[in-house]
């Protein structure tokens, strides 16, 4: 067994994002597909004293980051050692961050799956994926699809999972803004303005991947919390534009946002968007990157 473990684990992006009422604990229905795109984190796990949990970041947000048992990835090493019964680990967690903070790519529970996989491996415990899917989903709505990858459709609070069948490659640009959006703000937001009915995905999307369709995808991409965000962050309106007037087959706010998704029709398409969206000082940064992609995997 080795002392030290690398996972790569993806962001995700929602093409559809359907949102209605809430449960006794006051989460929402929804009704989503999510795709796992190429903006990823890379988590590496080292053996510890037992007991000993640690946690440093490297990269995008790093500084704003809280390295307490308030992370979920500290959060899930706990959970898996509490699961397992181990009593006598520790870790010690480097993760190096691309994926936006705040930024509705999921980057939070991005990092959570990708620990679980870590120490599993780390701790010789050798979980499936199956077998990781129940602690996936006590962190977070959106850790179990982080897990899978891929694209897939998200019922209940997002953590009951269809694996989809999709056909070719989707090249996307994301404009990051300058500060984050927390996601209960964006549903609660989201209430004030909304009447929520049943959630569903259009069938117009699903037969869209399912044929590579590209252009008929873009043209199916839908966020219910894309009003809330914009509301609360009304600069997002005009990025949205700037990415439409560049050609943009679909023009969206990933999650509950603020990042922008913009699906090109080629790589050379999503560097053009890329160049027109950079010159708004609206936009913090830019990024490129093609989905789908594999969940969270061990490296080498
Ligand atoms: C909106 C989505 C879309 O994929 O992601 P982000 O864009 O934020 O990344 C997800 O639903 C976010 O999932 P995740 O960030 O894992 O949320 P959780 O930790 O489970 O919940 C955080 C809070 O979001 C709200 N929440 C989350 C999921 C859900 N189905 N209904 C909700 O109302 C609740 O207020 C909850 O307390
Ligand atoms: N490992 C982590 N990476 C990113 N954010 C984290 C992490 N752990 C806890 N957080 C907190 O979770 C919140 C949501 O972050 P994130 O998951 O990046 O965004 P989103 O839910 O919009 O996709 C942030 O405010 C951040 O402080």
């Amino acid at each position: 067994m080795s002392n030290t473990v690398r996972v790569r684990v993806p962001a995700k992006v929602n093409l559809a994002l359907s949102v209605g009422g809430t449960d006794t604990q006051g989460f929402h229905e929804l009704a989503t597909v999510f795709q796992a795109v190429s903006l990823g984190d890379e988590v590496t796990a080292e053996v510890a004293r037992p007991g000993e949990f640690k946690l440093a970041f490297h990269g995008e947000g790093a500084a704003f980051l809280p390295v307490d048992d308030t992370n979920l990835a500290i959060r899930a090493a706990k959970l898996l050692a509490r699961h397992a019964e181990l009593d006598d680990v520790g870790v010690s967690l480097v993760i190096r961050k691309r994926i936006p903070v705040a930024g509705g790519m999921a980057g939070g529970s991005a990092d959570a799956a990708a620990v679980l996989v870590a120490c599993s491996a780390l701790w010789g415990l050798g979980l499936t994926r199956e077998e990781l899917h129940p602690l996936a989903a006590e962190l977070g709505s959106d850790v179990p699809f982080l897990l899978l990858g891929g694209t897939a459709i998200g019922t209940g609070r997002g953590e009951q999972l269809a694996p989809l069948m999709t056909s070719g490659t989707y090249h996307w640009t994301f404009a990051l803004s300058h500060t984050g959006l927390s996601t209960p703000s964006v549903f609660k937001e989201f209430d004030r303005l909304s009447t929520p009915g049943q959630p569903a995905v259009a069938d117009e999307l699903v037969e869209a991947l399912r044929a590579g369709d590209v252009p008929a995808v873009g043209a199916a991409l839908s966020n219910d919390l894309e009003e809330a965000a914009i509301s609360l962050q009304p600069t997002l309106a005009h990025t949205l534009r700037l990415g439409r007037d560049a050609g943009a087959l679909g023009s969206i706010v990933s999650g509950s946002g603020p990042t922008c998704a913009f699906l090109a029709g080629s790589e050379a398409h999503s560097h053009e968007i890329a160049e027109a969206l950079a010159v708004f000082s609206g936009v913090r940064a830019v990024r490129r990157a093609y989905g789908p992609v594999a969940g969270a995997q061990v490296m080498g």
